[in-house]
């Protein structure tokens, strides 16, 4: 009985109830800011710059699952970084078209014609349905939603600053993606479970001034002749402490000069074939004592081919979740041609093949990174990868001069 109100209205009650009032400026500011945010919330437009690209995309997510669906039996899903370089679509087109599942990921950086990688991810990549992400693999939260998002089983590292002469524009660059960006993938891939198998571009710039020839896995590699090589170099340590520390499987295969289709403008046999359709001089380097400079140049098919047995061939990682379990798969392999050619007989056959002759200097070698002559040893690569190279410099000229025209063909008056 206690509990009923003596007057209509009040309750009697030995319960003590805080009467509490918001001070009126108070009540008029949270309905002022209440108003705001719903104003905000609802008429402002979509914002056109996402703080981190991707990470807000509702459309990428989905783009990423159905890139990385794989129709092989072996169950493959590939990371690819580096997918609209040169190397990297290709490679990652090949995947795609064998059943793995892939997703590239790449910056577009501008050290060449970015154009041009944007050619490469629609004829190579949009066409064959592989996703690219287009970020940094310096950026670790997009790292970590697309490793949240796909459980990889590999790791194909193609990202990098490539070039030998650059490395001396602009040697910061090499140190971001080489160094910084290789640990900060191989720090996210460690801690993963299970954690993928890595394979990644090394380097033969690697042997720098080593003159035992034809260079073998074995061979000393502490003689760079470029920051680019010693970045390389760099790297196969990082990789071997990471395979040593967390049992990650890890390989490195050092590409000889690869060329081709879809190529890269600021190797030689691209640019001079530019130059000497423009008419233009181009410098055909020798070394001291009019010695022959030559490379081991490996066309771009070939190098796939050993790119994806590597795949087919490493073990899995022993690691989960940053703990090694026990010991792991650790490889560094050639992949070159055999057959080092001349720089004179390269030009001579892009003369035959453009029908022109170029108009040529020959100057000593600058003290600029580059190296006087690679040539690869790939008996390592014939019996870990079942690796035969198969395509010889005037074949392989003839399919890139081929592209060349047929891609720069009809854009005669632009500036490429
Ligand atoms: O195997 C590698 O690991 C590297 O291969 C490639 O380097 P390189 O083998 O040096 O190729 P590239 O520059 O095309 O010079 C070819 C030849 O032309 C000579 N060369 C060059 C320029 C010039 O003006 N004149 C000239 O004679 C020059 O002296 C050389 O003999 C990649 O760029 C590099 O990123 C890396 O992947």
């Amino acid at each position: 009985m206690n509990d009923i109100p003596s007057t209509p209205g009040k309750f009697k009650s030995t319960l003590y109830t805080p009467r509490f009032r918001f001070p009126r400026v108070t009540l008029y500011t949270l309905l002022f800011l209440t108003f705001v945010f719903f104003i905000h919330f609802f008429l402002s437009p979509p914002s056109t710059t996402a703080p981190r690209r991707g990470l807000r995309d509702s459309g990428w997510d989905n783009q990423v699952k159905g890139s990385a669906k794989t129709r092989s039996r072996d169950n493959h899903v590939v990371l690819v970084t580096g997918a609209c370089g040169f190397v990297g679509a290709h490679a990652a087109a090949s995947l795609k078209k064998r059943g793995d599942g892939v997703v590239g990921i790449d910056n577009f950086n501008n050290y060449y014609d970015v154009r041009l990688k944007k050619m490469r991810k629609l004829h190579l990549l949009d066409k064959n349905g592989v996703f690219v992400i287009d970020a940094d693999i310096n950026d670790v939260p997009i790292l970590k939603k697309v490793f949240g998002l796909v459980r990889f089983t590999h790791v194909l590292h193609l990202a990098a600053q490539a070039g030998v002469r650059y490395a001396m524009v602009n040697p910061d660059s090499y140190i971001k993606s080489n160094i910084d960006g290789f640990v900060n993938l191989l720090e996210i891939v460690k801690s993963l479970n299970p954690q993928p198998a890595v394979v990644w571009a090394s380097s033969s710039s690697v042997y720098g001034l080593n003159t035992k020839v034809p260079f073998s896995e074995k061979d000393r590699t502490d003689q760079p002749a470029s920051l680019y090589a010693a970045t390389k170099k760099a790297g196969e340590e990082i990789a071997h402490t990471y395979n040593h520390i967390y049992g990650l499987s890890i390989t490195g295969l050092r590409f000889f000069t690869v060329y081709g289709p879809w190529g890269r403008p600021d190797m030689a046999y691209f640019f001079f074939t530019k130059d000497i359709l423009k008419r233009r001089t181009i410098s055909i380097f020798e070394g001291p004592e009019h010695a022959t400079v030559a490379r081991d140049f490996t066309y771009i098919d070939d190098i796939v081919k050993g790119c994806l047995s590597a795949i087919d061939t490493a073990k899995k990682s022993t690691g989960s979740g940053g703990k090694k379990k026990g010991e792991a798969q650790f490889r560094i392999i050639n992949l070159g041609n055999t057959s080092p050619v001349s720089v004179n007989k390269l030009v001579s056959i892009l003369e035959k093949l453009l029908k022109v002759k170029a108009k040529k200097k020959v100057v000593l070698m600058p003290r600029n990174g580059d190296v006087p002559f690679t040539h690869a040893n790939i008996s390592l690569a014939r019996k870990e990868l079942g690796y035969r190279p198969t395509t010889d410099l005037e074949t392989g000229l003839k399919k890139f001069v081929k592209w060349y025209l047929d891609y720069y063909g009809g854009k005669k008056k632009s500036s490429y």
